[in-house]
């Protein structure tokens, strides 16, 4: 009996949700006010993190942003005063979980409790397993989830009191599904989609609707972090531009998403992904050039141009 009335709230709920697609999309959710509130940006030095800080901030967010590239941000700042907006930063070093932790009671000290936080930064060194070192490899999960963890646990419990809040972390499509040639970044992107995922279900459970989550799987986006990477035919798919990327992720978040795939066919490459055969799978990364992209990887980040010399020596 039980499980019948179970199956039929299932059938309720899963014709609901389908239905409640459809008027959204003919009935497009306003974009939420983020004016007054307090938004940290991780990386936002550079790249995507930078234009997502002006965009808060043109909507009126009072934004915190950190980064390692002490220059780097210095020059948002300067964007973002131009545009005659308040900014705070800091120079965190995402590796380390004393540093972030002290950063974190630094911007609750300047700005108060962060009510928008975006995990952004991320890093790549482009290896294959045998060829990273040691530290490469601690330095891409540290940066690219546990200073997630890190992050979530300072912020979080603000927002659980105050049932208020946003969570977006930045993962990649290969998240979802992996590429040749980065087995540390694509297992790192990986753990960062299941702790989103594992903490959305979390909120839900305890009840928790006014904390939203984000989840950002972007594929190659031209900002240099995979500099030269590309497949086969790139005009079947060409790199992103960071620009529609941070205004995918903008609207994304204001509309309240609970994750975006960028561009929309990564959905269909994942779903693929998990259903081909594994012949098949095979075939299609040669097809595509999938099979060979990061093979053209040429490092001109900092850390990556060191790791590089480094290896060489
Ligand atoms: N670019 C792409 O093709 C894609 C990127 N992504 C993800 O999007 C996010 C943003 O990428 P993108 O803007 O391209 O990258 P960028 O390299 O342009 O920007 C990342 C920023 O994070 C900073 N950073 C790196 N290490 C640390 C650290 N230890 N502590 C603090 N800050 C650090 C970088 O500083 P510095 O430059 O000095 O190292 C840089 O300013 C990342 O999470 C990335 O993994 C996802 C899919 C595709
Ligand atoms: C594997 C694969 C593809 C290529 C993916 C590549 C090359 C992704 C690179 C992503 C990066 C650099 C992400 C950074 O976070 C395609 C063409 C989508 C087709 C489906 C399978």
């Amino acid at each position: 009996m039980n499980f019948l009335v179970d199956l039929l709230v299932l059938l309720y709920e899963l014709i609901a949700s389908f239905v409640l697609c459809l008027f959204r999309w003919i009935f497009p959710v306003q974009y939420k006010s983020v004016s007054g509130e307090v938004c940290l940006i991780t990386g936002a030095g550079n790249g995507i993190g930078r234009l997502l800080a002006i965009e808060f901030a043109k909507r009126k967010a009072r934004v915190a942003i950190w980064d390692i590239d002490e220059d780097g941000l210095k020059e948002t700042c300067a964007m973002i005063q131009e545009i005659g907006r308040e900014v705070y930063s800091d120079v965190c070093d995402l590796n380390k979980k004393d540093e972030i932790k002290a950063a974190a009671d630094r911007v609750r000290e300047a700005f108060g409790e962060v009510n928008i936080l975006v995990n952004n930064a991320g890093v790549a060194f482009c290896k294959e397993i045998l060829d990273l070192t040691d530290k490469e490899i601690e330095t891409t999960y540290n940066v690219n989830v546990l200073a997630h963890v890190w992050t979530i646990r300072e912020f979080l419990p603000s927002m659980l009191a105050r049932n208020h809040g946003h969570l977006v972390n930045v993962a990649s499509t290969v998240g979802l599904f992996s590429s040749p040639g980065m087995p540390d970044y694509c297992s790192s992107k990986h753990a960062a989609v299941g702790l989103h995922n594992s903490i959305f279900f979390d909120l839900q459970n305890a009840e928790k609707y006014g904390i939203k989550t984000t989840l950002i799987c972007p594929y190659l986006i031209d900002t240099g972090m995979f500099n030269g990477v590309h497949v086969k035919y790139d005009w079947i798919l060409p790199p992103i531009s960071p620009k529609d990327c941070a205004n995918t992720i903008m609207h994304a978040v204001l509309t309240e998403q609970e994750m975006v795939a960028i561009p929309r066919t990564m959905y269909f490459a994942h779903v693929l992904s998990t259903i081909l055969p594994v012949k098949a799978l095979i075939a299609g990364y040669k097809f595509v050039g999938a099979d060979k992209a990061i093979s053209y990887f040429k490092p001109n980040r900092d850390y990556q141009v060191k790791s590089y010399s480094k290896s060489v020596e």
